[in-house]
């Protein structure tokens, strides 16, 4: 595997997902794969989950790790190309990406959007420019427009917890206070297109609908209790507003999933990435219940980076 920024990057996601089972199973078997090799993670935003996660799947190939908080600790980076340097940003992005990849022989990327103007936010451009002037493969660490590792994790743990041929997932908007990006759902349902156990079905309020690049043939209604109808799965994820985009427009508190609304799905299990505002996007009686699985797609996270690391590793070799 050459980089890793979406589904589209994965000959088999089967594959893929056994993959991650193959090494969860038995994780001391796979110490040697990437011996002498060094992983740079490199974070443009905040992070918990992703950033220890990788690590540990690192560890666990045997790999060697440095990690940067690029937006705190390095030179302020021009993303522009062309342009005079003449203000306060000291350093180029396509100089940056070419020592890393000296030091590095696979390279992470966190890169959130702006959340100012679709257009450009939708370019992906620091993660586009990360695989144009690195010579080592870059994996997304969650880019503006997708978050890979989260939805390979998501699958892995839904594939965990039911044996269903078709597995009805439901991919829920929720509350928030704050505008947060779309990548998220739109890598989610990306990835559930792929898998043929699943069908998705997507609900959010009018203006939240996801760009069909992403959500494909999914079903899309404005009825969160029609959706939850028969669910095995919950995925719940806040997006800001795709029509005004960037926006909190819906601010509408019936949409946050409590006991009740998990009573309408068919023992249904509920799933968020985290971190998750409790008692605003879902309620603790879910997310404290037994049908919560937010433990362990965070769990997955580790095993689903071990797969895609064991996978560019192979590459190498
Ligand atoms: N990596 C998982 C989610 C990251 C991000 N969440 C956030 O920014 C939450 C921040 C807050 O709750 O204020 C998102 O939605 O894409
Ligand atoms: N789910 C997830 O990516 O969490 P972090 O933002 O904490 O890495």
């Amino acid at each position: 595997m050459e980089k890793f920024l979406s589904v589209n990057d994965v000959q088999d996601v089967n594959e893929i997902v056994q993959s991650a089972l193959k090494i969860k199973a038995n994780p001391e078997a796979y110490g040697d794969v990437g011996k002498n090799k060094m992983l740079g993670l490199l974070f443009f935003n905040p992070s918990l989950r992703t950033r220890l996660s990788t690590q540990r799947a690192a560890r666990h190939l045997g790999m060697d790790v440095m990690v940067m908080n690029i937006d705190k600790d390095g030179w302020k980076i021009e993303t522009e190309d062309g342009v005079v340097m003449d203000s306060d940003k000291a350093e180029h992005l396509k100089d940056a990406a070419a020592v890393i990849s000296q030091y590095c022989d696979i390279i992470g990327v966190r890169s959130f959007p702006s959340l100012q103007n679709k257009e450009e936010d939708y370019a992906d451009s620091i993660m586009k420019d990360f695989v144009k002037y690195a010579k080592s493969p870059i994996v997304s660490l969650e880019s503006a427009t997708r978050h890979p590792l989260q939805s390979l994790a998501d699958l892995v743990t839904i594939r965990e917890n039911s044996d269903k041929p078709k597995k009805k997932v439901v991919l829920t908007w929720a509350p928030h206070p704050r505008a947060l990006p779309q990548a998220v759902p739109n890598s989610f349902a990306e990835w559930m297109n792929t898998a043929d156990d699943v069908e998705l079905i997507i609900t959010a309020p009018e203006g939240y609908e996801l760009d069909p690049e992403f959500t494909g043939n999914a079903k899309f209604t404005t009825n969160q209790d029609e959706a939850l109808k028969d669910a095995d799965f919950v995925y719940a994820k806040n997006w800001s507003s795709t029509t005004e985009y960037g926006k909190v427009v819906c601010k509408d508190n019936s949409w946050q999933i409590t006991e009740e609304k998990m009573a309408l799905t068919d023992n249904g299990k509920f799933m968020h990435c985290l971190p998750i505002r409790r008692n605003v996007v879902a309620s603790d009686a879910v997310l404290d219940s037994e049908n919560s699985l937010i433990l362990e797609e965070a769990n997955n996270r580790t095993f689903a980076a071990a797969a895609v690391l064991n996978a560019m590793l192979e590459k190498e070799d």
